[in-house]
């Protein structure tokens, strides 16, 4: 039975909110944090904290990558990055062997810092590979965003420009969509609307 330290020691409930990329776990946060007061932590976020110049993490990523993924003042260009992981499974995995632990820390940190404040009901963990990193052991519970492929696609594109090949890849790098849902407590469904999305959270907020 997995560890529920969320509820062991006060009241506030630590939610991993998992989906595929695209499904819009990151929009969801956002209500999440803006209109319904939850704390929220992102894990690309905090991913992104540790290619900052000045840590450990970045001197490691330099060492991984080269000069060559470096903008002109020295920051990470992730893009270049991205191109790089995502074509290539090796890479990608000794990646995340130096991002993943700095994350984690900052994490399970953040859970005990916001516990003690005692201020929030609700923390939740925003991450397209929750259950692969291992977060569901200090989540009490795990709602996983479910969306249409053919709708993740068509917003991928538009927002951000990605290409099938793109996501394609990226797919091809978390867990399928039926696995996912078999860790899952509660399913949101993102097919339609924002509205539809904050109907849902009010019956799930219970
Ligand atoms: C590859 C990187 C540089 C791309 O950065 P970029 O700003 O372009 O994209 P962003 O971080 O927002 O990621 C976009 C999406 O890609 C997917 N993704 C990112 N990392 C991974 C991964 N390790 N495995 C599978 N999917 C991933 C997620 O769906 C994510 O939302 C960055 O995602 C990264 O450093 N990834 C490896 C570390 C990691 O796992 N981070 C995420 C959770 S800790
Ligand atoms: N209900 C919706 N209606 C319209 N656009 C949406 C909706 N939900 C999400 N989007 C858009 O789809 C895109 C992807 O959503 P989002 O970034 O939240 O996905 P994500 O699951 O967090 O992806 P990733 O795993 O890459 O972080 C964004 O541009 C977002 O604005």
């Amino acid at each position: 039975m997995r560890e529920r330290i969320g509820m062991k020691q006060n009241k506030m409930k630590v939610i991993g909110l998992a989906g595929g990329v695209g499904t819009g776990k990151s929009t969801v946060a956002t209500l999440l944090e803006k209109e319904y007061a939850a704390f929220v932590i992102m894990a690309d976020k905090i991913g992104h904290l540790a290619m900052e110049p000045g840590t450990d993490t970045y001197e490691k990523i330099v060492v991984l990558f080269g000069q060559e993924v470096l903008n002109e003042d020295k920051t990470v260009d992730r893009k270049k990055v991205s191109d790089l992981v995502f074509s290539n499974p090796v890479l990608l995995q000794q990646l995340n062997q130096i991002i993943h632990p700095f994350v984690e820390q900052f994490i399970k940190n953040e859970i005990e810092r916001i516990r003690k404040a005692g201020k929030y009901s609700y923390f939740f963990i925003e991450s397209a590979i929750l259950i692969e990193t291992g977060y569901q052991s200090v989540c009490d519970e795990i709602w996983v965003v479910q969306t249409e492929e053919l709708i993740r696609r068509k917003r991928l594109k538009q927002s951000r420009g990605y290409s099938d090949e793109k996501i394609d890849e990226i797919m091809a790098k978390q867990m399928g969509e039926k696995e996912l849902c078999s860790y899952a407590d509660k399913i949101l469904i993102n097919n339609g609307s924002i509205e539809e999305i904050k109907e849902q959270l009010e019956n799930l907020l219970v």
